[in-house]
């Protein structure tokens, strides 16, 4: 069996509320799911906006693998619309449920029925293939659905499409549901939403019930509570259902990302598949069984789906990941010091803190002793800075026990103070400032801030890092401790 893909992260994805694509990332995105291998793109609704429509002619113009495809309600105006966007298809909807058709279309089942009909026959005798697709199917009349489909293949539909709007479905519905559609004569697509958190699980029950179409999105994105999600439907089949699509699953977390960064809808980290803690571990006895055998806590490789497994350091930790993060690290420590590292670290966990790489170094570096005799020591730094001065440093520093002052100007007071403390040290070792990241910890002006840098000298690179109220205290004193262990691994 072969479950055919239709992506609609460009049409329902991009109805969750907040999101809107220019015509440029809409063919940037299809362009990715084209290589993601999907079968059929609905790029868009062509009725929508004379933006929408220039999309998706950038997409249609492309001649991607995919079939094309646009939303039209049944409407003569959405069918021209999407002629002029020159796709391959239409995915023509129609409400079907009488709640629907009494108080939002205000139409009577005949006069759906007639409109579905006209419209089908309009789109096929113009060259498109027509998806004929009943919006909340889920909670219509059976006799009036099946009635629907069965004219509307005879009118020409080429698949039809039973949505599942609001998301009502059980997988135990589902299977029931679809098994009733699936023999009308033209292949049956899936279209769930996710109200209930079940979109994934009735896609699947109706897949196993004889639909051979299913609709999905990355990342799950659509209205309201979203769509089933393209990863988690892809992932399911290959690995529990062995059942193949055409998607290439090792792209499944670059797309994911992609779609994320693009529609500003980030994900929850525990998202599965392609969430940032789908392979990740923290606690011991996972960590510990992951580094023996993977498959003990992992049910398919982050290989599979182009991510990556991290160990995450924590209160949960166990001995076995603190010394590989270690050995990741280059840090090498005996055993009777790993254990001192490990006491430190389940200690910062009590306290409710993650423990970072940058907080491994620095714990590992003062249980080895590393940090006891600290090379360049800050004895005084006077900053001045205003409206109508070139922001201005002095520091004064024992470097070796020698006592040096040196002055620097800047873009702002951190950069003088940092240019002043590189002149201070620019005859006893060639440090460079990699990477300077900066955050306020907590709201208000006066936020504990947090700097994290990044030194190298020659070879190595080592993170630092330094949490104070004050922006250029904070930055100073991670950039000194950053030369200063820097210092301390060349002895
Ligand atoms: C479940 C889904 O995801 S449905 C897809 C949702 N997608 C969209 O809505 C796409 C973006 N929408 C739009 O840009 C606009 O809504 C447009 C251009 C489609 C229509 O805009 P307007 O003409 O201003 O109408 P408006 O959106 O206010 O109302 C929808 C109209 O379409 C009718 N309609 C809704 N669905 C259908 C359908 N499938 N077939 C025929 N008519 C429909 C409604 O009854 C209403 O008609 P009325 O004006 O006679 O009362
Ligand atoms: C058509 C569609 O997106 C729905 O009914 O959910």
């Amino acid at each position: 069996m072969q479950v055919r893909v239709l992506d609609t992260t460009l049409r329902d994805g991009e109805q969750t509320p907040g999101v809107s694509l220019t015509p440029e990332e809409k063919l940037r995105i299809a362009l990715k799911l084209d290589s993601l291998g999907v079968d059929i793109i609905e790029a868009g609704s062509a009725i929508t906006s004379e933006g929408e429509r220039e999309g998706i002619r950038m997409i249609t113009s492309e001649g991607l693998n995919a079939e094309i495809c646009s939303f039209a309600r049944a409407v003569q105006d959405d069918i021209d619309a999407a002629i002029s966007c020159d796709v391959d298809s239409v995915h023509l909807v129609v409400p079907t449920s009488d709640l629907h058709l009494q108080h939002k279309l205000r139409k009577t089942e005949e006069e759906v029925l007639e409109q579905a009909v006209q419209c089908t026959e309009y789109a096929a005798e113009h060259g498109l293939t027509v998806e004929l697709s009943a919006e909340d199917s889920t909670r219509s009349r059976m006799e009036f659905l099946r009635r629907i489909f069965t004219e509307g293949i005879q009118a020409g539909a080429d698949r039809i499409c039973a949505c599942d709007t609001v998301g009502m479905l059980t997988p135990e519905r589902s299977y029931e549901f679809y098994g009733e559609l699936s023999g009308l004569g033209a292949p049956l697509s899936i279209h769930c939403h996710n109200d209930f958190g079940l979109a994934v699980a009735n896609s699947l029950a109706g897949l196993r019930a004889g639909a051979s179409e299913v609709h999905v999105t990355i990342n799950g994105i659509g209205e309201r509570a979203g769509n089933a999600a393209l990863e988690e439907v892809v992932v399911a089949l290959y690995s529990l259902y062995d059942v193949k699509t055409n998607i290439n699953i090792e792209m499944l977390y670059e797309t994911s990302r992609m779609v994320a960064r693009m529609t500003g809808v980030y994900l929850q980290p525990n998202k599965a598949i392609v969430g940032e803690n789908a392979f990740a571990h923290e606690s011991g006895i996972h960590a510990d069984g992951v580094l023996k055998k993977a498959e003990t806590y992992e049910p398919i490789t982050p290989e599979l789906v182009g991510h990556r497994r991290r160990f995450v350091m924590g209160k949960h930790i166990g001995k076995h990941a603190l010394r590989k993060r270690l050995d990741e690290l280059g840090l090498k420590v005996s055993d009777e010091k790993l254990m001192e590292i490990f006491r430190r670290v389940k200690a910062l966990g009590d306290m409710g803190k993650c423990v970072t790489d940058v907080d491994l170094q620095a714990i590992t570096e003062d249980v080895l002793g590393l940090m006891e005799d600290k090379v360049v020591d800050l004895e005084e730094v006077t900053i001045v800075s205003g409206n109508r001065v070139t922001p201005t440093a002095s520091v004064k520093l024992k470097v070796d026990g020698n006592e040096v002052l040196e002055a620097g100007t800047g873009v702002g007071p951190v950069d003088a103070a940092i240019v002043a403390i590189k002149k201070s040290l620019a005859d006893f070792a060639d440090i460079t400032l990699e990477e300077y990241h900066v955050d306020a910890i907590t709201g208000g002006t006066d936020a504990l801030i947090d700097v994290i840098i990044k030194l190298r000298r020659g070879d190595r690179i080592i993170s630092a890092r330094s949490t104070q109220p004050d922006i250029i205290m904070a930055s100073v004193e991670a950039f000194l401790s950053g030369v200063n262990r820097l210092l301390a691994y060349e002895d």
